[in-house]
């Protein structure tokens, strides 16, 4: 025996139509049924086609940002369409629209990024390439490797390691978190936090209602993992006190320790010449306010033109 649909239908959880994007749907509707005690068919997957997928040729900083990501999912959450969006919480905007609540939040990933094509930065070739469209990730290597040029590689997780193959960059770095969901965990070396800080909310998944849903809302809820929550929040906030956008070189990583929150965070310029670091150690409950505060304070720290890449 399963337990019976609360809503009496299936719950329609709306995902991109990316690859990487539905395996992390399959991950959310398996915690949903595990927690509900639900056979598979109480979950409906619902792929929407996000404008951010379309564009390939461009900067997603240049086409107009991670709201690319959400547009669709969110007007069909607001229109009633789905019960609930799966989203990596990287890719959601600091600030969302008022009607909708990310509820949940499943156990994170593996948080770093991994190197492909080469077992370590000092081991890129002299004067080689490095695929990414991430500008925190090319102003990392910049910082470690001047001589590294860095190559536009956009598209999904597939389209990069396929422009690797062919030969148009030596390396390209790529989510751990992401290789490892689709099947390719053998693929690249993981480089060590300490050595390349990951985005904020790296790693993990979370899942958004409409926020006045509350028999939606009470289901999702149940699969949040309270951890993961915290600390991507506290990086969420961090995010808000820089006030950067999809240009702006930005990591970020919160750990639980005990009842305080371990945030590092860094902001860098593109060639990675500069850079404001910071590491604190922030009491839970006041941790997210706390980190929004280090955000501002880290752009006094930082020059005129460092600062610039922060204000929209
Ligand atoms: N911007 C694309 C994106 N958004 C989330 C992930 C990886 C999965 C995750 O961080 O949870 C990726 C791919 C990548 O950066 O390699």
């Amino acid at each position: 025996m399963t337990n019976p649909l609360p809503l009496g239908r299936p719950v329609r959880l709306g995902t991109r139509a990316s690859p990487l994007a539905m395996a992390q749907v399959h991950l959310a509707a398996d915690a949903l049924c595990a927690a509900h005690g639900w056979h598979r068919d109480a979950i409906q997957i619902v792929p929407v086609t996000a404008s951010g997928d379309k564009v390939l040729d461009r900067p997603l900083a240049e086409i107009g940002g991670k709201a690319l990501w959400t547009k669709e999912l969110d007007q069909w959450l607001i229109e009633g369409h789905i019960d609930a969006a799966v989203h990596s919480m990287k890719d959601v905007e600091t600030l969302r629209p008022d009607a909708l609540e990310i509820v949940a939040m499943l156990p994170r990933a593996d948080v770093r990024d991994s190197l492909v094509g080469a077992p370590s930065i000092q081991a890129i070739p002299q004067g080689g390439r490095l695929g990414t469209s991430s500008p925190r990730r090319a102003a990392q290597v910049k910082r470690l490797r001047s001589d590294i040029e860095i190559v536009l590689f956009r598209g999904n997780v597939a389209t990069r390691l396929a422009r690797l193959e062919r030969g148009e960059a030596e390396a390209t770095l790529l989510a751990t978190a992401g290789l490892v969901r689709l099947g390719e965990a053998g693929v690249g070396t993981p480089v060590s936090v300490e050595d390349m800080l990951p985005a904020p909310a790296q790693g993990a998944i979370g899942i958004e209602t409409l926020r006045d849903n509350d028999a939606v809302r009470a289901l999702i809820v149940a699969i949040d993992d309270a951890p993961t929550s915290a600390c991507v929040r506290v990086e969420r906030a961090l995010l808000k006190g820089l006030g950067g956008t999809c240009h702006s070189p930005i990591a970020a990583l919160a750990a639980m320790e005990g009842d305080t929150v371990r945030l590092r965070a860094e902001i860098l310029s593109a060639d990675g010449r500069e850079r404001v670091a910071e590491e604190r150690l922030l009491p839970a409950e006041a941790a997210p306010a706390l980190a929004e505060a280090l955000g501002a304070e880290m752009l006094v720290q930082a020059s005129p033109d460092l600062r610039a890449l922060f204000t929209p």
